[in-house]
């Protein structure tokens, strides 16, 4: 690793040079801080240029090094961008790829910065828990103005380089040779005066509303970020850079820094962002490994099934420019979902047109309509979304046997049905798994890779790609019924259905796991889904409705405790959002303001007296560990049934896909985080009060964990001994 510089007639070029992202550790730090030493002295150089090796700027502080002792971190940043700012040759940042974090930081020390039309710029810190404390805080409201730098600094969004030129983070957007043109003015102004470029000197331009935008932007990220404190500190260190002196804002910014790392969230949020990168990292038990399999090439795929799954997942195959052939299984369904497809399009092309892309139609992969089967037989991956039904899937996997060529992957979709059913109807087992997508699927970033037990590598190799080339997480999970996420998802939801049968609202539940983090409650999350759904699943296996064995009890299946309140709110035509009334009330039907109704009071007040359920008074912790721990009790049996391999796998999937608040890690990393044996004690103690409850009874790979002394988190896998993994 290294910084070197070379002078070029009186302009010194400085290149971060840490791959491979040139992240500033202390070793580039260091190395940057002797380089800009010597090019100040050198009386031959007159301005300076600080630029990335290979195409990137820099990528921010070296995440890897965060956990180290402070006093083995060398010299900090902040003092670097000052001595920038300071020198009175001109400093010019060329910055190409990225400068998020400390890199643009390092670039706001600069006098002046010149970006790449594709570079994107951002102060991402209050994704990692921490906040730019290496004068972001104090230098970009200086820049920018409160209301901009605010909305930068608390949601770390990447603002693209056209957009940057816009705000005025940047000064010049170049479509070519960043470096040279960085050259060109850093040449033009030697000898102009800086006092004008050096941030730190300038006032912060207040609009007279102040006070109420900070207000306004703090009740924003409590709701949005619920229960993180990074946010909430982010806008603290503004208010300051408001009210203070430029030093006295550096103090404030430090003091908030100080504080945030003294709390949980860094870490937890550290372990996320690594743990989302290396879950991309599978390996199979075999040896067969990401590093030794290659996946083959995908240049064209087809979507079956135009329904919610099926649009999202053509959009997102567009907007990684892979052609798709779209099927639907008659006209009137083919027109509504092209209908529907085109107009997500528009909106990606709208999206991408605001932020500054000049072609946006064309950055877009084309897609073909069909209602033949023949149109699939050269494509090289066909992805089937239809709805729930086995017999249906397997049709159509038949049908795509014959269809396909023979080299064509075949993935599902489903959410939680045999893979190796719907594998084992086709002529190609070994090329079949499931691609399992969350709605909306062109948006969100989790793709659970199921494989099934005849999958081979090289079709693990190709999906776990695909997700690559679709901007998303791939994690690679086990086939059982509902895999990972919805495994552990339903036992969650079901803990709180029985919760309102023992006396809570929905509200108060949803209230409290809401303020726990999570986006939103089970309730209002059973409601946007739909009920009927669950229902409909549930009827088919004879949980309810006709298949249901007569003198069945209501609230028992087998030896299990049941909740039948989501099917009589079926039966009474409440099925959520959709139909405008579900566990809340809505405005009509499809409206999203959900409202108490008092309708539901009164049915579950009868409900509990036809059932003889005295209600008693449950405190939100109850809610919160009933609900969370037997969520994480699940996850500890989908570890010991080698479904998944690891905790970070669960817990990538629940901060991807589930709405997780990140700032606890995960539900494995937040257990790691209560203590397991605090977790442990709890399930005893839920099970023993609900012994009908099967799943609160503590997992034997929990159980053992604590009696091997509760090993850190990263040491957890080393404990399952030979298990027989479904990987
Ligand atoms: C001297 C140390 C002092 C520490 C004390 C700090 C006190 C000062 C406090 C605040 C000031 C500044 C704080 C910060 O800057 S925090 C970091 C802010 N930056 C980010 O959050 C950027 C995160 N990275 C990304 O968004 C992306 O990685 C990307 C856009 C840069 C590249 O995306 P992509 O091409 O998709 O590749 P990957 O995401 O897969 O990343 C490739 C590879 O690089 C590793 N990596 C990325 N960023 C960092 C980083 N900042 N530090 C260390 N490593 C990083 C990533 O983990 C991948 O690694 P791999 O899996 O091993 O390949």
């Amino acid at each position: 690793m290294a910084t070197f510089r070379h002078i070029c007639d009186s302009v010194a070029v400085i290149t971060l040079s840490n791959p491979p992202v040139n992240a500033l550790s202390s070793a580039l730090i260091q190395a940057l801080q002797k380089a800009l030493g010597e090019a100040i002295r050198d009386s031959a150089v007159e301005a300076i240029v600080i630029c990335g090796d290979k195409g990137k700027f820099c990528a921010g502080a070296d995440i890897r090094e965060f956990n180290k002792p402070s006093q083995k971190r060398g010299p900090h940043l902040l003092l670097l961008t000052d001595l920038i700012e300071s020198n009175k040759k001109p400093v010019v940042a060329a910055i190409e790829g990225v400068a998020l974090g400390g890199g643009l930081e390092l670039a706001l020390g600069c006098h002046y910065r010149v970006a790449h039309v594709q570079a994107r710029v951002g102060l991402p810190e209050v994704l990692l828990g921490i906040l730019p404390a290496a004068s972001g805080t104090q230098r970009l409201p200086r820049l920018i103005g409160i209301a901009a730098a605010l909305t930068l600094i608390t949601t770390g969004k990447y603002v693209p380089a056209r957009e940057a030129l816009k705000l005025g983070i940047v000064d010049k957007v170049v479509g070519e040779n960043t470096v040279d043109e960085a050259i060109r003015l850093a040449k033009k102004v030697i000898g102009q005066p800086l006092g004008s470029r050096q941030l730190s000197t300038l006032p912060v331009q207040c609009p007279p509303n102040v006070e109420a935008l900070l207000a306004e932007a703090m009740v924003k990220v409590k709701k949005q970020f619920r229960g993180a404190q990074s946010p909430q500190a982010c806008i603290e260190a503004v208010r300051a850079a408001v009210h203070l002196p430029y030093t006295e804002g550096i103090k404030k910014e430090q003091e908030l820094y100080q504080f945030l790392n003294a709390t949980h969230e860094p870490r937890a949020q550290q372990y996320a962002f690594f743990a989302e990168r290396e879950v991309a990292k599978w390996t199979l038990p075999s040896g067969a490994s990401w590093k030794t399999v290659s996946p083959q090439p995908i240049h064209t795929a087809a979507v079956i099934g135009l329904g919610t799954m099926g649009r999202g997942i053509v959009t997102s195959l567009a907007k990684a420019k892979i052609p798709v052939v779209a099927l639907e299984q008659d006209k009137r369904q083919l027109d509504i979902g092209s209908k529907a497809v085109m107009s997500l399009l528009d909106r990606e092309i709208l999206k991408m047109e605001q932020l500054g892309h000049t072609e946006a139609t064309n950055s877009l992969g084309p897609v073909r309509f069909t209602l033949d089967y023949d149109e699939l037989k050269d494509v090289d991956i066909v992805i089937e979304a239809v709805f729930e039904n086995m017999a249906l899937k397997k049709d159509i996997f038949r049908r795509l046997s014959v269809v396909c060529k023979p080299e064509a992957f075949l993935c599902t979709n489903t959410s939680g049905l045999n893979i190796d059913e719907i594998a084992s109807v086709t002529n190609r087992p070994q090329m079949v798994i499931g691609t399992h997508f969350f709605s909306p699927a062109h948006i969100m970033k989790l793709l659970e890779v199921v494989r099934g037990c005849y999958t081979s590598s090289t079709t693990i190799s190709t999906a776990m790609r695909l997700a690559k080339m679709l901007g998303k997480i791939g994690v690679l999970v086990g086939n059982c019924p509902s895999f990972v996420g919805n495994r552990l998802m339903r036992l969650y939801v079901e803990q709180a259905v029985f919760l309102v049968e023992e006396g809570s609202k929905p509200e108060e539940i949803d209230l409290a796991l809401e303020d726990f983090g999570l986006a939103m409650g089970p309730f209002r999350m059973m409601d946007l889904a739909g009920l009927d759904i669950g229902w409909k699943a549930r009827t088919e296996i004879g949980l309810t409705g006709p298949k249901l064995p007569i003198g069945t009890p209501a609230r028992q299946r087998g030896s299990k405790r049941y909740s039948p309140l989501p099917d009589i709110l079926c039966e009474q035509g409440r099925f959520g959002q959709k139909s405008g009334q579900g566990w809340y009330k809505y405005e009509k039907s499809g409206g999203r303001n959900a409202m108490p109704d008092p309708w539901l009071y009164n049915f579950l007040s009868e409900y509990r007296c036809i059932h003889n359920l005295k209600t008693r008074n449950i405190t939100q912790e109850e809610v919160i560990e009933r609900c969370l721990y037997i969520l994480i009790n699940q996850g500890f049996k989908v570890l010991e049934e080698g479904i998944a391999s690891d905790p970070k796998d669960i817990d990538v999937i629940y901060n991807n896909g589930y709405g997780w608040p990140k700032h606890t890690g995960g539900p494995m990393y937040y257990a790691s985080l209560v203590g397991l044996p605090v977790v442990l004690t709890k399930l005893e103690k839920y099970y023993e009060d609900n012994p009908d409850i099967l799943d609160l009874k503590p997992s034997n790979f929990l159980k053992k964990l604590v009696a091997s002394g509760t090993p850190p988190l990263k040491e957890w896998r080393s404990h399952l001994g030979s298990q027989s993994s479904k990987l």
